[in-house]
């Protein structure tokens, strides 16, 4: 079977900036991937070449191994979250609904259904311009959901959102992913991510960083570095970095120390009369993976000159 989403040797330029390089990815069923990267590193050119939005200058993105404009009833396949905020602001939610199920083919019933698992079937009958952010990012995931695809593409779905609606969003992807959905959300935040996503696809430029899971991500840049409970942190740091470690104040009594092993650790903090409460390995952050992949400043930023 071919993935719910593939991406092969994707590029895109628009005059001077190449927004994407080739490119290559694919988004699996029943799994959140992330899409993440610096603002301008490409991420929605690529979710609208998917779309056909956007033609790609060289290569192919394929939905469940077509292209999106060769699908029979696309909005059954794969919904879409672009911009929210593309809505007649005199169009009530529901007539916008309506409209779009009517062009895709899709029952009526369909439309209340959607309302009322975005939570807004209160305000169904409220022109879209009275629609706070939120509430439009809402509209607009319902819009996704209305074909009851297999497969979604979520450009930033939390942007914007209050604390509320962030872990509303984040919940709504689990579970979609749990009936064995694919989906794919952007983000320029990795962090945004932490709870949400499986697997990553990070981007700078245009081009591809990492295609991996979240655990091996956070692996990789855990790698063989410890951390130090002391309260003698200045000491510490000291013998630690006399030792040959590089030593990294990460809050608190808390210093993530690279190049040393544990026992190493021990003995010098040990021979040099540092108090400590503890030494052992570091685990990452999603976000400190994600700044380690794009700490080169070559790659770093947005899509620069072709
Ligand atoms: N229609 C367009 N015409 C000209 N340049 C464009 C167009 N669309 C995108 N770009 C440029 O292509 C690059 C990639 O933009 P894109 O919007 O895909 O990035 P992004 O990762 O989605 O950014 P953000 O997180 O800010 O949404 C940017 O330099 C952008 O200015």
């Amino acid at each position: 079977m071919r993935p719910p989403i593939e991406v092969r040797e994707l590029c895109k330029s628009f005059g001077a900036i190449t927004a994407v390089r080739d490119l290559s990815f694919t988004v699996p069923p029943g799994r959140v991937t992330g899409f993440v990267g610096p603002n301008g590193s490409g991420k929605s050119t690529t979710m609208r070449m998917i779309l056909a939005l956007d033609r790609p200058d060289s290569g192919v993105a394929l939905v469940a191994g077509r292209h999106y404009r060769t699908l029979r009833t696309p909005l059954r396949e794969i919904g879409a979250l672009l911009d929210s905020s593309a809505v007649h602001p005199g169009r009530r939610a529901r007539d916008h609904l309506l409209w779009m199920a009517h062009a895709g083919g899709l029952p009526a019933s369909r439309v209340d259904e959607v309302l009322g698992l975005v939570g807004l079937a209160e305000a169904a009958r409220r022109p879209a311009g009275e629609f706070s952010h939120g509430m439009l990012q809402r509209l607009g995931i319902a819009g996704a959901l209305l074909g009851d695809p297999a497969t979604l593409i979520l450009d930033e779905p939390t942007n914007g959102l209050d604390p509320e609606g962030v872990v509303w969003v984040r919940e709504l992807l689990r579970s979609l992913a749990a009936e064995g959905r694919a989906l794919l959300v952007s983000s320029h935040l990795m962090g945004e991510l932490e709870d949400t996503a499986d697997r990553v696809v990070v981007i700078a430029r245009g081009r591809l960083l990492a295609e991996t899971t979240v655990e091996d991500l956070v692996a990789r840049a855990s790698d063989g570095r410890i951390t130090v409970r002391t309260g003698q942190r200045e000491q510490a740091i000291g013998v630690l970095a006399r030792a040959g470690g590089t030593v990294v104040a990460t809050g608190g009594e808390q210093l993530t120390v690279s190049g040393l092993p544990s026992e190493r650790a021990t003995e010098v903090l040990t021979e040099g009369a540092v108090s400590f409460s503890g030494v052992r390995p570091h685990r990452a952050s999603l976000e400190e993976a994600y700044m380690e992949l794009t700490r080169d400043p070559v790659v770093n930023g947005s899509a620069g000159e072709a």
